[in-house]
């Protein structure tokens, strides 16, 4: 291994997780949904979560943005910090965390709202940009950045809602993208998608690590595999091992994990 290289993967051993979840419980009313999870999640990298339907992976993903807190019977219980801060206890405006910490969802939801207005709402709503000028340019780069661009320069005054199902999610994608989040949550963002327009995002997935870290909910265990560098398996409520995307898929450590990935339940 050359010195810069050697240099590169000490520093990333020796990096504090972006995010940490300690002893987090979360219940919906009476039932317990998510049972003492403990997971690092490293900068600059995608985290798979994986499992079976009802796990927990939604809620665990909603809980790293507070989502959960608009659902009234649900409780969050234990821990998470985002770069150290404890994003429940520290008096963090959850409207300021999810500017930190965007969300793209599994059906793609354009506002009813102009291609150009979709993007310049964030920024607008966090005085990210100063004038006209600033703000064209933070949209102009939101949609590059989120592999759209070209498709829709010419229609920025368009309706958001008349672009293909692909071309959506990637418009919300580059909405999450404008208001510049350190981490970006998916959930199961493909699933309402064609293969053609799938494997689009999958790049741009693999793309956009390298400016974020992301966290990714997906039913698909090969697309885990194809995007991911850390693997998280749910089994009813628990998390039951995480590690390398490519350990977990080949030598799993639990025989619940071995039972899932070869397919004898889920
Ligand atoms: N809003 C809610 N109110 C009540 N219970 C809920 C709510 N959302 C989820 N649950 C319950 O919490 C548990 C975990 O659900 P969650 O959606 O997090 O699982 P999941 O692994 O993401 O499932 P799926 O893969 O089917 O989306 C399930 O038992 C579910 O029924």
């Amino acid at each position: 291994m050359d010195m810069q290289n050697f240099k590169t993967r000490e520093k990333a051993a020796m990096a504090e997780p972006k995010i940490i979840a300690r002893d987090v419980n979360v219940y919906y009313g009476q039932s317990q949904a998510l049972k003492s999870i403990e997971l690092d999640i490293a900068a600059n990298e995608v985290t798979a979560l994986i499992g079976p339907s009802g796990c927990g992976k939604s809620t665990f993903l909603r809980c790293i943005n507070r989502m959960n807190d608009v659902i009234e019977s649900c409780r969050v219980e234990g821990r998470i910090t985002l770069e150290g801060i404890d994003i429940y206890n520290s008096g963090l405006d959850p409207v300021l965390l999810r500017a930190r910490v965007g969300m793209v969802f599994q059906k793609p939801n354009p506002f009813p709202k102009s291609i150009y207005d979709n993007i310049a709402y964030g920024p607008r709503l966090h005085g990210i940009a100063s004038g006209k000028d600033e703000l064209e340019a933070t949209v102009e780069s939101s949609l590059r950045r989120a592999g759209l661009w070209e498709e829709v320069k010419d229609r920025l005054d368009s309706p958001g809602t008349g672009l293909s199902g692909g071309q959506q999610q990637r418009l919300c994608i580059a909405r999450a993208i404008a208001v510049n989040p350190e981490v970006i949550l998916m959930d199961e963002p493909c699933s309402a998608l064609d293969p053609i327009a799938t494997a689009k995002i999958e790049e741009l997935i693999d793309e956009l690590r390298e400016n974020f870290t992301i966290v990714i909910v997906t039913h698909s265990m090969q697309q885990a595999a194809r995007v991911s560098q850390k693997t998280a398996f749910f089994h009813l409520g628990e998390l039951v091992e995480v590690g390398e995307t490519d350990k977990l898929f080949t030598s799993p450590e639990d025989q619940r994990t071995q039972g899932y990935i070869t397919g004898r339940f889920g």
